[in-house]
């Protein structure tokens, strides 16, 4: 059964089922990218971790998990584009196949910093995966190899994404009432 539109929602726009199907299509293909290399999945905290666990899962090559916690949007709507890490990798990157998880591309400022910050420590390769893309929010342009999909441009929450730490644990992707926080 569908998941009920939480009261603050606008629209659904991706459901749980759509989000679920994407997933494993990428993992197929990430599955076939990566056979017999050694790859260390680097989820972005907090939002990534909805789609870290759903995606590594649906994976069949052997991997390991690695968490950093960088923030550009505090609990705001905007990003502020000063890219902070507030926590670090415990893992060493160097000579390694980098796959990073994120939810959402927005302005995109957060993912082209870290893409470079984890290239320059010397990765193997460095692509990334991200459930969702606004790419009408584009400031600068990300090279995503793995993306679930492109959405308007609209605050949106749900699946790891929230506002103010709110909505995360929804299954589905949906617009925020522009009430909830013009207020
Ligand atoms: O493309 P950008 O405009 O840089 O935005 C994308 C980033 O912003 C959000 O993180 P946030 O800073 O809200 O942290 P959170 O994951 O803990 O919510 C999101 O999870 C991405 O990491
Ligand atoms: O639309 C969004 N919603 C929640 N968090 C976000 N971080 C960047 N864009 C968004
Ligand atoms: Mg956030």
């Amino acid at each position: 059964m569908a998941a009920e539109q939480h009261p603050d929602l606008d629209e659904i726009l991706i459901t749980e089922a759509q989000m679920q199907e994407r997933l494993a299509e990428l993992a197929k293909e990430i599955d076939r990218d990566y056979e017999g290399k050694d790859l260390l999945l680097v989820g972005v905290l907090k939002g990534a971790v909805m789609v870290m666990a759903d995606l590594a899962r649906k994976l069949t090559i052997p991997v390991t998990m690695d968490w950093m916690a960088v923030s550009s949007y505090g609990s705001g709507t905007k990003s502020s584009g000063v890219v902070r890490i507030l926590k670090d990798l415990d893992t060493d990157v160097a000579g390694r196949h980098v796959l990073i998880v994120e939810d959402i591309i927005d302005s995109g400022l957060t993912l082209s910093w870290l893409a470079r910050n984890l290239q320059s420590r010397g990765a193997a390769s460095v692509a990334i995966a991200s459930a969702l893309r606004k790419k009408e929010a584009a400031k600068v342009d990300v090279d995503v190899r793995y993306l679930g999909f492109d959405i308007p441009n609209h605050f949106v929450v749900g699946y790891g994404l929230d506002y103010a730490e709110q909505y995360r644990t929804l299954p589905y992707v949906g617009i925020l009432a522009k009430r909830v926080y013009e207020r």
